[in-house]
């Protein structure tokens, strides 16, 4: 397949989509990410490319990828500009972000981390309020040049040879602009069932914590304060939609700048009910493939047997805390990481650290790497620890 086999055909393909190819930026287990420029533009984008075997629409992450970030939208995840699909490859274009992982940055140290004075207007973000979740429903609308006629609701599909434009409405009027995602088709082939949910309500600076100096060699602390109060943030999102990402881990925390951070990497997301969200929730839904990365995941994960994937990914998050403080993956043996989150919690965070802030992060550890689930907090438990 030519458009994965040879860069030139990939930097053409991209060029007849209206982006220049800069660079790979990064390469995972589903696919590689590179940056681009827009030609229209100049504005610099991310896309993933990802590679089926067969049809990428019967690609299970590929297409949970797509339809998470399609019905997904706030301030600290990934947000998606549009989609260009063939038969065998879908491209997600989306933001880029200028410093990378979360991961790469920690284990690299800090010193390549330098913005130019445009990038540094993203860090507007932290100027708002991050918490306050008001949502906003949107019902996605399609409009097909083929069809010539409006349809809108879950159960429709939009049928188009060229291209297929996908343009959510307001369903619910509250302060929400008008956001359109473009679907390409490059096969003619049929829309994703969408529903896009917006995040319309102020955002909260959370309290900062003062100043104070680390002795630690990587992360400022008021650094690892933001990041994992919009980490939690957003995936308390995910989790009031139902949906779980499964694989929190540092390589899925994009870095924007030194006070902005968003969640990606949706593959593994999954729905954890049938509802809509129109209606009441529902009983959870167990989840019974194990994937993820390996020290993140929670015991009841490593088990394999079914389990609920919400609390699983509240285990992940903690150990994205304990990643922070330590500048070092959690233990892949999790008895050696309870024990430590119970018996020497407090010396995994840093001399140094403001008292405030060393309680969130003790408080935190202790609940979320806990491995009995039924007593492992919820996400909004541990958003409001750190709000307060
Ligand atoms: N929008 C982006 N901006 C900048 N870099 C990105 C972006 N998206 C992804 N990357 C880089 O590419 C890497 C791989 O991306 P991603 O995790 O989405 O791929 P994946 O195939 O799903 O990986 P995994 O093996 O973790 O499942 C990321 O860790 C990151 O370094």
């Amino acid at each position: 397949m030519e458009l994965v086999q040879s860069r030139r055909h990939w930097a053409k393909f991209l060029k007849a989509s209206g982006y220049q190819l800069v660079r790979c930026v990064g390469q995972g287990s589903f696919g590689d990410v590179y940056s681009v420029s827009c030609l229209e533009t100049g504005q610099a984008w991310a896309v993933k490319r990802l590679v089926a075997r067969r049809n990428i629409k019967e690609d299970n992450h590929a297409m949970a990828e797509i339809e998470a970030l399609v019905s997904i939208k706030h301030p600290t995840i990934i947000g998606l500009k549009e989609i260009l699909l063939y038969p065998r490859v879908a491209c997600i274009v989306m933001e880029l972000a200028p410093a990378g992982n979360l991961e790469v940055l920690v284990l690299n140290g800090w010193g390549s981390l330098e913005f130019s004075p445009a990038q540094k207007t993203l860090s507007d973000i932290t100027s708002k309020k991050l918490n306050a979740c008001g949502l906003c429903y949107r019902q996605q609308h399609l409009t097909s040049s083929c069809c010539g006629e409006k349809q809108s609701g879950f159960e429709n599909n939009c049928i188009d040879g060229e291209s297929i434009y996908i343009k959510p409405f307001v369903e619910n009027q509250r302060k929400c602009e008008e956001e359109s995602i473009t679907f390409r088709n490059y096969e003619g082939g049929e829309s994703f069932h969408a529903l896009t949910l917006t995040h319309t309500s102020s955002i909260a600076v959370p309290p900062s914590p003062s100043p104070s100096i680390s002795a630690h060699p990587c992360i400022d602390p008021s650094f690892l304060f933001l990041a994992f109060a919009q980490v939690t943030s957003a995936l308390e999102f995910c989790h009031n939609l139902g949906l779980a990402h499964r694989d929190v881990n540092p390589s899925n925390v994009l870095v924007f700048h030194h006070d902005l951070v968003k969640l990606a990497d949706f593959g593994l997301c999954f729905r954890c009910n049938n509802v809509t969200l129109t209606e009441s929730a529902d009983a959870e839904l167990l989840c019974s493939d194990f994937l993820g990365r390996d020290q993140y995941l929670a015991p009841e994960v490593r088990r394999r047997k079914p389990f609920y994937a919400k609390p699983a990914d509240v285990w992940s998050l903690g150990c994205v805390l304990f990643f922070m403080l330590k500048a070092n993956h959690p233990p892949l043996d999790d008895n050696e990481l309870v024990k430590t989150v119970t018996k020497r919690v407090s010396s995994l965070v840093p001399e140094g650290y403001d008292i405030n802030l060393k309680e969130k992060c003790v408080r935190t550890l202790g609940k979320a790497c806990q491995v009995e689930v039924s007593t492992r907090p919820t996400i909004r438990d541990i958003q409001v620890l750190w709000e307060t």
